[in-house]
């Protein structure tokens, strides 16, 4: 019996771990026994710390590092230990940069063929930062290709954070997405608010011994999702052989933690003015802070300029991922520590 997976794919902080956890309370309410695998580029597991602590799904991780590239090797493995437990579905979430096609051919190799079938991929855009990714992440060129790729491998295109954009960007995001992928069914969100039930049509709690489910039997609209590679995607991105193997250049992952107790303290403010002042370099942050004994701890959470607050039960010590494209890591590191010292 092939166990069904679903890949979750879309650039950083375009809302995968928002639709995965919707995903795992709808599976929850089925029934389904789902085997998690997340893959995150910095050292701290906060994707898969925010799953386990909304959902107490176990989650099998990876960390510092692109399953697509550097972790290519440790995927291979860490499924099989999924598929051991013998889940109904297996959801994987990539990171920002990875590119899902390299995964789809994993799931190819000999020792997973057999017992894994790929069921959907799914790609999220942001909305808010979807038109101008292309001109602002310019320099990174394999990154631009690898975004692409998110789009031309996709069956499902999840246009996500509507709330923050007009109407008119919409339609926009809407036809720049159809020049690399014409098949794909394309749905408009916010938080990652999708109907659940095509994406997870013949997933079901399995008894030993029943055939596998058929992939993607239901589509979103009525119309069959196929998985094809438009001619326009194909033609666009040429690419040498070396290059397909690797997912992201300049984007890197960053770790700080704080100071231990005595230095001065934090105020969101200042935390969300040292977010800003790195601009367009800084793509992402996330981390778990404890800025005041007054206050709980906060998953702080700064995607597409944004910054969001959110109580957390983290037991551990507050540190902060940035990721970044062509971070000064050194810098970064020494304006961290003149926050605590000014
Ligand atoms: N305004 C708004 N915020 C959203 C929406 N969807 C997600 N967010 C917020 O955007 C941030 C990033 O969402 P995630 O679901 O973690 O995104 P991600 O793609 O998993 O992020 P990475 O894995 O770090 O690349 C979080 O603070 C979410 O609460 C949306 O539709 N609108």
């Amino acid at each position: 019996m092939k166990i069904p997976v679903i890949i979750l794919s879309g650039f950083l902080g375009s809302g995968k771990t928002t639709l995965l956890l919707s995903m795992l309370k709808e599976s929850k309410e089925r029934g389904v026994q789902p085997g998690v695998l997340m893959n995150e580029l910095g050292k701290r597991d906060v994707d898969g710390y925010i799953v386990q602590e909304h959902t107490g799904t176990n989650v099998e991780k990876l960390l510092d590092g692109c399953v697509c590239c550097s972790r290519k090797e440790e995927l291979l493995d860490s499924l099989l230990v999924l598929i051991k437990r013998r889940p109904d579905v297996i959801y994987i979430e990539l990171t920002g940069v990875a590119n899902p096609e390299e995964i789809e051919k994993t799931l190819q190799e000999a020792s997973l063929r057999e017992k894994l079938a790929l069921h959907y991929t799914v790609t999220m855009l942001d909305a808010e930062n979807a038109l101008e990714n292309n001109s602002r992440l310019s320099a990174d060129k394999q990154l631009i290709r690898t975004m692409r790729k998110q789009l031309t491998t996709a069956d499902l295109i999840v246009i996500n954070k509507s709330d923050l954009v007009e109407p008119e960007a919409l339609w926009k995001i809407e036809k720049l997405v159809r020049k690399h992928n014409r098949e794909a069914e394309i749905v408009f969100t916010h938080y990652s608010k999708i109907n659940l039930t095509p994406l997870l049509a013949g997933i079901a709690p399995q008894p030993l011994y029943t055939p596998a489910p058929q992939r993607a039997p239901q589509a979103f609209k009525g119309a069959t999702l196929k998985r094809s590679y438009t001619e326009q995607g194909n033609v666009a991105v040429k690419e040498t052989e070396e290059a397909q193997h690797v997912s992201f250049s300049q984007v890197a992952a960053v770790t700080l933690t704080f100071p231990q107790a005595g230095s001065k303290v934090l105020t969101r403010q200042q935390l969300e003015e040292f977010f800003q002042e790195w601009g367009s370099s800084l793509l992402r942050a996330k981390g778990h802070v404890h800025l005041s004994e007054q206050e709980t701890v906060q998953l702080v959470q700064y995607a597409g300029m944004n910054t969001t607050w959110e109580a957390s039960r983290y037991p551990g010590l507050p540190y902060v991922v940035f990721i970044g494209m062509n971070l000064n890591e050194a810098l970064l590191a020494t304006r961290w520590s003149a926050l605590f010292n000014s």
